[in-house]
């Protein structure tokens, strides 16, 4: 084999291969959520993962890869799978391809593809392969679980198996793994030292605080369940959870009617809470996986009311520029906010007129390399999907500046307990809630104190099926069109004509649909904005606007 060092143990892959075979009709794509589809066809995907996951790991010199299998928010027939790289990070973007390349490859060309990659990726085969993989509480879970397992004995890789846990936990647990020795240890690589390492700054931070009211909290019926309940023990009385959606038994109820993408997209309470909600009460939402976290409860005239990840943001990067100014490090350490176009204008008013803000594209990666840029960085997409993300220098700092006064030093103490609370790898549901209970702890808000700091202006989201996405191309961070021609100009004048309007099209990155965002400064205009809009779209790409009311027909 030349041009490969090391060995490829070509008839095992063979022989694997065989018993995993990749149906010629179906064309898999790695995505913004990796792979993602009806979990029953994913297996010869998931049996090449656990291939592609090894050859990372020895092109990395033997560092541990993770592989996440999970279809979050998705319905329960859905499945899917995400790698995650050394330092907890989303795996690196031009390695999105080689996985999809490798996931199409005909059965009896896969050895020929897989040697190709091999070859111009310049993998030194001789390297050890480190995988550590985890699922959650999906049915397809545990056939694709052995699938990704064939893959990592047909080339001879190391695997661990973190079972059924959260999207975020497999993120921590990479890194852990990754730094366990070095100066830079993240924590024991364990469940039990992720919950100790939480659940110990978040006692820390709370100390001294008035006995927190209990909070509700939708478990999507998915892995966070099983989860929110080992860490509700680590918590004990400093923070009592009531956990509602919690049965990951009974067949078809994951996602469904409950969860944060439910509750943010139809900006209402799951119907299981209806009734449970008292007025004023704060509850929130995990999603099927836990990485993602809505707030939200009933306000005084009865309306629901969201908290979403701009109300989150702001309210986690307000504390934070406080304890620095408070901890006399000011000067030193900049605060800066990272958000996409979905964030709601107010949100982005808010925070503009107090740090620096960041628009990037869609998808955590870009959220999270963005925030890399800042002293500390505070991320959050509308959906509820973020964390903050400390740079090793501010760290550094944190632990060995030497406070001037009392309230320096308490400040200090501060950040450096929530650099052990904030899961820095990854959004995480669970250690955002615990981030969340000490901010309001500290300010001594309610739920309806937290909301006024701004007023979300009514918004709307379209989804619009078009015959080719790819025919519209964005700028500026999405929130321009450049195809088709002339589009964008149409969509400015039309949104001159509303107030504080505001709308902007882009194709999605992990469905088959463009997505039509618009807000006004009235609930009646930012829904007919966003139908107009949605109407344009249409008539350029001759597709078919759904969920369009008659009224804008
Ligand atoms: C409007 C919206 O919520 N978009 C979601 C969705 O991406 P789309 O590219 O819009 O399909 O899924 C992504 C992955 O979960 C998430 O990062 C993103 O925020
Ligand atoms: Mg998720």
């Amino acid at each position: 084999m030349s041009g490969i060092r090391g060995h490829l143990p070509k008839e095992q892959i063979e022989a694997y291969s065989e018993l995993h075979p990749k149906a010629r009709h179906l064309l898999f794509s790695y995505g913004t959520a990796g792979f993602r589809t009806l979990g029953v066809v994913l297996d010869s995907v998931l049996f090449r993962v656990g291939i592609l996951a090894a050859l990372r790991s020895k092109k990395l010199d033997g560092k541990t890869i993770g592989v996440m299998i999970t279809a979050s928010h998705n319905p329960e027939d859905d499945n899917g799978v995400k790698l995650v790289d050394p330092r907890g990070e989303m795996l690196e973007v031009a390695w999105e391809q080689h996985a999809s390349t490798l996931a199409n490859a005909p059965n009896e060309e896969f050895l020929d593809a897989l040697e190709n990659f091999i070859r111009t990726t310049r993998i030194d085969l001789s390297k050890p392969a480190r995988v550590v993989y985890a699922r959650d509480t999906r049915p397809t879970g545990e056939s694709l679980v052995k699938a990704l397992e064939d893959g990592l004995k047909a080339i001879g890789a190391e695997g661990r198996d973190a079972g059924i846990t959260t999207t975020p936990i497999l993120h921590y647990l990479v890194k852990a793994i990754n730094t366990k020795g070095t100066k830079e240890e993240y924590g024991e690589d364990s469940e039990d030292g992720y919950f100790q390492k939480m659940s110990e700054a978040f006692r820390k931070l709370v100390s001294g605080r008035p006995r927190i009211q209990p909070l509700i909290i939708d478990c999507a019926n998915g892995v966070g369940a099983p989860i929110a309940k080992k860490l509700s023990q680590y918590l004990g009385e400093t923070l009592p959870f009531a956990l509602y959606n919690a049965d990951t038994a009974t067949p078809g109820a994951l996602n469904n009617n409950c969860g944060a993408d439910y509750v943010k997209t139809t900006q209402r309470p799951p119907p299981s809470l209806i009734g449970v909600l008292q007025q004023g009460q704060r509850a929130c939402s995990l999603d099927g996986d836990a990485d993602r976290l809505m707030y939200y409860f009933i306000d005084e005239r009865g309306y629901f009311t969201l908290l979403d990840g701009d109300k989150i943001a702001t309210l986690v990067a307000a504390f934070i520029v406080d304890l620095v100014k408070l901890a006399g490090l000011a000067e030193s350490i900049k605060v800066g906010v990272v958000q996409t176009a979905y964030a709601n204008g107010s949100s982005t008013k808010y925070l503009s007129e107090r740090l620096p803000v960041r628009c990037v594209p869609t998808g955590v990666k870009h959220l999270h390399h963005a925030a890399e840029q800042f002293n500390v960085g505070v991320y959050f997409e509308a959906n509820g999907h973020g964390t903050v993300l400390f740079s090793p220098s501010t760290l550094e700092k944190l632990e060995t500046h030497e406070p001037s006064t009392p309230a320096q030093s308490t400040a200090l103490k501060h950040l450096n307990n929530l650099t052990q609370l904030i899961n820095q790898t990854v959004g995480d549901a669970l250690s955002d809630v615990l981030l969340v209970e000490v901010v309001l702890a500290h300010k001594a808000y309610s739920a309806i104190e937290w909301n006024s700091l701004y007023s979300d202006l009514p918004n709307r989201l379209v989804k619009v099926h078009v015959p080719n996405r790819n025919a519209f191309k964005t700028e500026d961070a999405e929130r321009r069109l450049v195809t088709p021609y002339g589009l964008q100009a149409k969509i400015d004048d039309l949104c001159k004509r509303y107030d504080g309007g505001r709308s902007f099209v882009r194709p999605s990155g992990t469905e088959d649909v463009v997505r039509v965002y618009a807000e006004a400064v009235l609930r009646s205009q930012a829904d007919e904005l966003a139908y107009r809009v949605a109407g344009m779209v249409y008539d350029e790409a001759g597709g078919e606007a759904i969920r369009r009311p008659k009224e804008f027909m």
